[in-house]
């Protein structure tokens, strides 16, 4: 997918991966072998759930953010027991494993699974489970990003967020932030403005998605109304070179996710994503694999090669883009310390060979 050289340096970079749902990792597989397990009818109006095979083929032609949304919610309803999301986070920590990722903060929907009967300890027990076993046997460390649903109404998402369980697992430290995401046109930021100002006050962490097809504007209510300290997405701030120029400013990581923002339809392909231009800005961004397992099953490394490929950036671009996602990260000071060293020595070999 990318120059051979460039492959083996993205592959070694210590890379963090910021933005990726969890739910997003079911691949057509474990989605139907879950569905008989626990006894869950699949749509039968939708040849699409005919088999894995004619589900990743409707994968392959999604027509926006809501017509992924459609699939992406009925896909997670075969997640019933702890050792279902137990299972998909491991699937995705033995991807990740691969792909050279050494820290990942994961979002997860809990309202969507609230709504379904299962128990917000369900959901969390099980994803805890996989983040301490990548841990201890792959060297990864990671965070939870309990994410609100913004097409529901915002009243629902300040409640889910009191209850005890929730608040348990901010309190305790098992979750470490809070997210906004689904559909993005009709649900401005400043509706949840109650929700993130609960959240600042418990000192957890904050992100949201905008500007993945909303406007430029979403991410300027982001900024103010939220008070969020990073973007996911946030592609479309190039629209607008004052906001460019905040962003920069503030040093607020994006959180891109160019794959997936092909096969949303956000651009025609990777080569028209403003990498370049925010790179000129100094705006920092992380690059992420967002729902890999309906985007082709490309994880994060192949979002690293796409960019290479798009872009050429050279060794010096990686380091600074690698640097900046390190240090945008959520993880203790002492893990950042960790990772940017074994950053500078990727970085100082592979110099060494390419110019001895
Ligand atoms: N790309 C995306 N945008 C908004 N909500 C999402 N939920 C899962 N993936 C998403
Ligand atoms: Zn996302």
């Amino acid at each position: 997918m990318c120059q051979t050289q460039f492959h083996t340096l993205l592959q070694a970079l210590p890379k963090c991966e910021h933005h990726l749902h969890l739910e997003g990792a079911l691949t057509p597989e474990t989605l139907f072998a879950l569905a008989v397990k626990n006894g869950i009818q699949l749509p039968s109006d939708d040849p699409a759930f005919a088999s894995p095979a004619s589900l990743a083929l409707r994968y392959q032609r999604f027509t926006s953010l809501d017509d992924f949304l459609h699939y992406y919610y009925l896909g997670m309803s075969v997640l019933l027991q702890p050792s279902d999301f137990e299972s998909l986070a491991w699937d995705y920590f033995l991807h990740a494993s691969k792909d050279g990722v050494a820290h990942a903060e994961l979002f997860f929907d809990p309202q969507a699974h609230l709504a379904r009967g299962v128990p917000y300890e369900t959901i969390v027990s099980g994803f805890t489970k996989a983040r301490m076993r990548a841990e201890a046997e792959l060297g990864i460390s990671s965070l939870l990003v309990c994410c609100f649903l913004r097409h529901l109404p915002p009243v629902e998402a300040v409640a889910t967020f009191r209850l005890p369980e929730v608040q348990h697992s901010f309190t305790s430290g098992q979750v470490t932030g809070i997210g906004l995401d689904s559909s993005e046109l009709e649900y401005p930021p400043e509706l949840f403005t109650d929700l993130y100002a609960s959240a600042r006050d418990l000192g957890l962490k904050r992100t949201a998605h905008a500007g993945e097809e909303g406007p430029p504007s979403y991410v300027t209510t982001a900024l103010e109304a939220l008070r969020i300290e990073r973007i996911d997405h946030g592609i479309r701030i190039a629209e607008d070179p004052s906001l460019l120029t905040r962003v920069a400013d503030e040093g607020i990581l994006l959180t891109v996710c160019p794959i997936s923002n092909v096969f949303l339809r956000c651009v025609p392909s990777v080569a028209d994503l403003p990498i370049q231009a925010f790179m000129r800005a100094g705006v920092r961004f992380s690059i992420n694999s967002d729902d890999p397992a309906y985007f082709g099953n490309h994880f994060l490394l192949d979002n690293y090669c796409a960019v290479q490929t798009a872009f050429d950036l050279t060794a010096n671009d990686w380091s600074v883009i690698c640097k900046n996602s390190i240090n945008g990260s959520w993880c203790s000071a002492s893990r950042k310390e960790a990772l940017l060293r074994g950053l500078k020595s990727v970085i100082d070999d592979w110099t060494s060979v390419q110019d001895p």
